[in-house]
């Protein structure tokens, strides 16, 4: 039998008296991913992973993790889900070996073993003496050994510096992604640097004001977007401009010149299919784009992706 979706969510909401703080969505992480929670500051990325976690009970909808309701998450079951979040409160008093200690019985799974090395932590340090790097590392430290089968992290390396960031990634991917995805954990985690979410993650979903726009491969995304720059002969860019189909997005024109972005790419030529949609375009460039260029152009026009979709 295959195991469930690390996570599956079905109509999930929240809102608090009249503001609706995630409006109903879908959502399906396959076990092993890595999956980038993507979306600007207030747009419901820690409390779709509070909703997650049954820390927050939702206004409607329901969620599985690991094939459990969130709703009965408790005791037992947060041995096989960690969680990491900036404004991890941590005992301050005790050392970081004497968190370990305090943790590993809780845990059947628990393997420290190196651990502590690797991550360059010094065990006999008071965690209220650690720096900020540090005190994630110590959080990180303490749900690694655990292995859980699903990771939820918010905003894990915000204001770290980039050599402890590359330190905290690489502890991380060792520790949970084997060539088995099905052996793998699956992460979910929200930041908002999206060339290193690019860098490691397998998947992404775009939060923005509370919907979620989209949830898929990082890879189909990358394929599926596409900058477009097309130049005519006069002054028609604007006009061209008006009568663009849906899914092309964040346009902008100026005399002969047209840009916009492409969310419905989906043949190997298509510089070749702009051509066909625009018979009068002397010169047509399609590029690829990064994840952080999606995401503004995503929010130059968030409705237009919308309809898009539809
Ligand atoms: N208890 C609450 N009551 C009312 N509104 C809330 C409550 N908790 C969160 N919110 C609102 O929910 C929205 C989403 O907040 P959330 O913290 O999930 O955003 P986020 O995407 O994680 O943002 P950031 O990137 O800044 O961390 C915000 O507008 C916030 O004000």
């Amino acid at each position: 039998m295959t195991a469930p979706a690390a996570i599956e969510v079905r109509q999930l909401a929240k809102r608090f008296g009249a503001t609706t703080v995630l409006a109903p969505l879908d959502l399906t992480v396959p076990r092993g991913a890595i999956f980038a929670l993507i979306g600007h500051n207030g747009a419901g990325k820690s409390m779709l992973m509070k909703l997650l976690l049954n820390i927050v009970q939702p206004s409607e909808g329901h969620a599985n993790v690991l094939g459990m309701p969130t709703s009965q998450l408790r005791g037992e079951a947060f041995t096989r889900i960690g969680y990491v979040s900036e404004s991890q409160e941590m005992p301050e008093w005790m050392t970081v070996g004497a968190l370990m200690a305090h943790l590993r019985p809780m845990y059947p799974r628990w393997d420290d073993a190196g651990l502590l090395e690797e991550l360059d932590l010094p065990a006999e340090r008071k965690i209220r003496e650690l720096s900020r790097g540090m005190r994630m590392k110590a959080a990180l430290a303490s749900v690694l050994a655990f292995g859980p089968e699903l990771l939820l992290m918010d905003e894990p390396f915000s204001g770290l510096d980039p050599a402890v960031r590359t330190e905290l990634i690489q502890a991380l991917l060792d520790r949970t992604h084997t060539e088995d995805p099905a052996r793998a954990t699956t992460i979910v985690i929200s930041s908002h640097d999206l060339d290193e979410m690019e860098s490691f993650a397998t998947h992404v979903g775009f939060l923005q004001r509370g919907t979620l726009l989209f949830a898929q491969p990082i890879d189909a995304l990358l394929t599926r977007c596409r900058e477009v720059t097309v130049t005519f002969e006069g002054d028609v860019a604007a006009s061209v401009r008006a009568k663009l189909p849906e899914g092309c997005v964040a346009a902008e024109s100026s005399g002969a010149m047209l840009r916009f972005v492409d969310l419905r790419v989906h043949v190997e030529d298509h510089e070749g299919a702009i051509r066909a949609l625009m018979p009068d375009a002397v010169q047509v460039q399609s590029e690829p784009m990064s994840l952080r260029t999606i995401f503004l152009a995503l929010n130059k026009a968030p409705r237009a992706e919308e309809r898009g979709r539809a």
